[in-house]
């Protein structure tokens, strides 16, 4: 089962792994020709119906798969409009196979029976797939209205045209037009919407390649950009808890989550360092908290200014006393909200019941300390790391040369990232990022984003800095990394 926003995010992580679209276009193409030929003898009339889009685009590629069927093709709109050049390009394949085909301009001179008036054996429904926006609009809904009065086996492609594939509702209000289909020809995997509708769903593999879902890529980062209404704080405020023995973490810490994208980032730490904190850098805003230890005296302190915050970061510097393991319990337990859990609070998580949303930041050997096991080979720790996040009842982000994310459902492995990020530090830099994440996110993207992103930084300051990369070149690249590419 896989989400239209998953299936564009995977659509483009195999992209990025060199899978050509026009490749995934001919293969989708081929699914909804044998879906044709399951339902049709050859010489059945066959009209295919196309939109703008890519989904137009695959029945396009379908059309030159049926020769041996009476085959028509209507276009809905221009052909210049055609959106892609792959698309464009298979309309061009068909004028030259004198394959009959119409483009058109009108909605009213639509009519999917074509010129001789026999009404098609077969419809293919290629007008709309995922990118699918409201309400169906002209000539899509006078269209929809025809396909649907026609008396022939529709089978559509990836979704009916004008359905949520997430919801099976319309993709406007509940009245508006969508395409009855007898079959749907939905690619690389189940949608979830599709179960609540009256048709018979095939599911065809594309050649998308199994490592654009297991591990993170380009595609994971789409959706996160900024919407262009939002003014400040709605892209997150987070709060980091942490410094004592370090002043150093808890700043790189915050400065990350600026970096990546959080609005307001307050710093919650004993007021001993609260001084060398706020002496890092003007964008911090520093409470400081009595005493040189965070400790349980505290936790009201900090659990009121927790409740101002759409993200915690707890840990970083924090030191491991008596006192700040008490706080740390004592806090969580309290603490309802999505919390990043690093360094020395980690160890503290499997004895604590709390109501939070954690994603812990462990490098295999906080994963030991935590109870957990890793393993050399890479499917078997994450196999290990995904039973144990089950147990856990949280997300783990466990650091390695491959990270692996995880929550008690599904799995991604980050390669991102290179030995020079070892040096000190790094580490509070992934834990502000993903809490600056976890802001704006649910917590298993943003452990699997910030693992991608940081790691993409840490290449950057690489490539810049060798091996000689500190953790403070990170923050500041965080930003290009983040970026849709
Ligand atoms: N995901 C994959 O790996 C593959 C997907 N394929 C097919 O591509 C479509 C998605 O294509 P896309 O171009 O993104 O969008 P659509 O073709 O669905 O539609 C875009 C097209 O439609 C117009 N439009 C949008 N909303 C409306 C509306 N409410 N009314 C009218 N018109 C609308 C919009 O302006 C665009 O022009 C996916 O479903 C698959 O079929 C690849 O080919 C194979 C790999
Ligand atoms: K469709």
């Amino acid at each position: 089962m896989i989400t239209t926003d998953r299936m564009a995010a995977v659509d483009a992580n195999a992209a990025a792994l060199g899978v050509p679209r026009k490749q995934l276009m001919e293969s989708s193409g081929n699914a909804v020709a044998r879906e044709v030929r399951a339902v049709a003898e050859p010489g059945a009339a066959v009209a295919l119906v196309c939109g703008r889009g890519n989904n137009g685009g695959d029945a396009l590629v379908a059309a030159r798969f049926l020769d041996e069927y009476d085959v028509a093709v209507h276009l809905l709109g221009r052909p210049e409009s055609i959106r892609t050049d792959i698309a464009r390009e298979n309309w061009a394949a068909l004028a030259n196979a004198d394959v009959p085909t119409e483009a058109v301009t009108d909605s009213r001179d639509f009519d999917p029976a074509g010129p001789d008036g026999d009404a098609p054996d077969v419809i293919v429904d290629a007008m709309l797939g995922s990118g699918v926006s409201g309400g169906l609009r002209e000539p899509e809904r006078t269209a929809a209205a025809a396909v649907n009065a026609v008396d022939a086996t529709v089978i559509a492609v990836d979704v009916p045209s004008g359905v949520d594939a997430d919801t099976g509702e319309p993709t406007g209000d509940s009245g508006s037009t969508t395409v009855r289909a007898d079959r749907v020809v939905t690619f690389h995997d189940e949608k979830p919407g599709l179960a609540a509708l009256d048709a018979d769903v095939a599911v065809a593999d594309i050649g998308i390649p199994a490592a654009a879902e297991r591990y993170t890529g380009p595609g994971d980062i789409l959706g996160l950009d900024r919407d262009p209404e939002s003014h400040k704080g709605d892209n997150g405020e987070v709060l980091v808890v942490g410094g004592g023995p370090y002043t150093g973490a808890p700043t790189l810490s915050a400065l990350a989550a600026l970096r990546a994208g959080a609005d307001l980032v307050r710093v919650a730490c004993p007021e001993s360092v609260a001084g060398a904190v706020q002496g890092f850098s003007p964008n911090l805003i520093v409470r400081a908290l009595p005493g040189d230890r965070v400790g349980p005296a505290h936790v009201e302190r900090v659990a009121s200014l927790a409740a101002g915050a759409d993200a915690v970061v707890l840990g970083p510097g924090l030191g491991d006393g008596d006192g700040t393991r008490e706080f740390v319990g004592e806090f969580l337990t309290e603490y309802g909200g999505r919390a990043v859990v690093d360094a020395d609070a980690l160890r503290v998580v499997p004895e604590v019941d709390t109501d939070a949303e954690l994603v812990c930041t462990p490098h295999q050997g906080e994963l030991v300390g935590m109870g957990g096991e890793t393993a050399a080979d890479p499917d078997e720790r994450a196999e290990l790391v995904r039973g144990f996040a089950a147990d856990l009842g949280h997300t783990l982000l466990v650091k390695g040369a491959v990270d692996v994310v995880a929550d008690g459902d599904d799995v991604r492995l980050n390669r991102t990232g290179n030995p020079g990020m070892t040096v000190g530090g790094t580490g509070d830099v992934l834990a502000g990022t993903v809490g600056a994440l976890a802001a704006v996110t649910d917590p298993f993207r943003a452990a699997a984003v910030g693992a991608y992103v940081v790691g993409r930084a840490g290449d950057a300051a690489a490539d810049a800095n060798g091996a000689g990369l500190v953790a403070t070149d990170l923050p500041d690249r965080l930003p290009e990394a983040t970026r849709d590419e």
